[in-house]
This record gives structure tokens, C-alpha cells and sequence, in this order.
């Protein structure tokens, strides 16, 4: 499906992080947001990719540096205007992920009607696991995603609460970006978010399919 390059590192490619927001109506009310009838779209820099074994970073601006673990879809085969009914043809595997949030600076964002991108876009704001092959997972819609920080459980929730699906994103997002090999989407967050501060360690893990592990670092100024 992918092409001659390996998409098994799909981070080094260097594509675009796109990213749904309020996809879990649990987690849209606990930040006080309307549940949407439409997706909510932003996007992350490629260089917002880590991996493990570095560290996430506290950028200096914040004081509310939120997680968020996600599901995401890595695309195999590029396209737009792609037709719900043949979405997962484009679906080369999947990854763990975190959106990570400076929720303070968000929020004044919002406020002042400004884009996110120094919310969600900087540097090591998603960390991602290794490629997950779409074979290991039948259905993404039938996973149970989860997150600790230092031992204690924060992030509980199923893949099956999504209010818009793996194949509508893919559509959705088509008609308004074209979708290339090696983008990444984010499908969205069950609730549980909250602050993280320096030292912290994150685990998340998707059932029993895999696991991973960042430790918090202040970004050195
Ligand atoms: C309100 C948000 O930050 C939306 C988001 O990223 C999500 O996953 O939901
Ligand atoms: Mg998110």
C-alpha cells in the first residue's frame, strides 16, 4: 500500500500532524466546550514530533501544561475528496499518541479569537509510539486507550465514544486538505486531561497492544 519508502517511521517523514479536537463528548464538557456537530480541525508541526527515550518539554510560556492520549491513524495512500466507503484503503497502521496542551495558553487564545498553534503546535507536543501495522488492530473503533502520570491512572477511555469515525475523518479532512502518505491524524481525546509538571513520567498504553513512556523536561530558554 505505502510506497518505497518505509512508512514504519512515519515521524521522519516530515508530513502533516492533523488533529481533531472534541471528538469525545465527555471530554468536550469537562473544558466546558459544546459538543460538536461538526470535526474541529488544527494542525501540529512536523517538528512537534518525539519519540521515546527524549524528553517532552514544559515550554516557558506555560503553567498549564496538559496530556492528552489519542489514537493515531497513520495514511498510507494520499488523496482528496476521498469517499467515506473506501477510507481505510488509505490507512497504512496506527500509533499511540499524545496531544500535548499548554491549556492556560489555549484558553487565552480562545478568548482573544487566536489560532492554537502555540497551545499545541510546539516543539515535542506529540510524542508518538512505534507504528502500529493496520492488521494488529481489527477494528479502531473497539480499543481502550489509557494514560498515567507517575503510576496514577488520569486517561480512561474507548475508541467506540468517538462522535465522528475513522472513515468520516478521513473524508472530512480530504475535502478540506489533501491527505498524503505519511500524514498523521490525531483522533481526539477521552476526558481525564490535566497538568503535568517537570519530571512528571507519562504512560499510555492502547489494551494490550502497546505501551509507552515520556518524562517532562523544562525547555531551557
Ligand atoms: C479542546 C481541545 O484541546 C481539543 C482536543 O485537542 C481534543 O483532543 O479534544
Ligand atoms: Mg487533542
Amino acid at each position: 500500500m505505502a510506497s518505497s519508502r518505509n512508512l514504519s517511521r512515519f515521524w521522519e517523514w516530515g508530513r502533516k500532524i492533523i488533529c481533531v479536537g472534541r471528538n469525545y463528548a465527555e471530554h468536550a464538557k469537562e473544558l466546558k466546550n459544546e459538543v460538536p456537530t461538526e470535526p474541529v480541525l488544527f494542525l501540529k508541526a512536523p517538528s512537534a514530533y518525539v519519540r521515546e527515550g527524549a524528553p517532552v518539554l514544559l515550554p516557558y510560556y506555560t503553567n498549564n501544561l496538559h496530556h492528552e492520549v489519542e489514537l493515531g491513524v497513520v495514511i498510507g495512500k494520499g488523496g482528496t475528496n476521498i469517499a467515506q466507503s473506501n477510507a481505510m484503503d488509505h490507512v497504512e497502521g496506527y500509533a499511540l499518541c499524545l496531544d500535548m496542551s499548554a491549556r492556560d495558553v489555549q484558553d487565552q487564545c480562545k478568548k482573544k479569537g487566536l489560532p492554537w498553534t502555540l497551545a499545541k503546535a510546539f516543539d515535542t507536543s506529540c510524542p508518538v509510539s512505534d507504528f502500529i501495522p493496520k492488521e494488529t488492530i481489527q477494528d479502531p473503533h473497539n480499543l481502550k486507550i489509557w494514560l498515567k502520570v507517575n503510576d496514577n491512572l488520569r486517561q480512561e477511555g474507548h475508541t467506540s465514544s468517538m462522535i465522528f469515525s475513522v472513515p468520516f475523518l478521513i473524508s472530512y479532512i480530504s475535502r478540506i486538505i489533501t491527505l498524503e502518505e505519511g500524514d498523521l491524524i490525531l483522533t481526539g481525546t477521552p476526558k481525564g486531561v490535566a497538568a503535568v509538571g517537570e519530571n512528571d513520567e507519562m504512560a499510555a498504553g492502547i489494551d494490550n497492544i502497546i505501551t509507552m513512556k515520556f518524562q517532562i523536561k523544562k525547555q531551557l530558554q
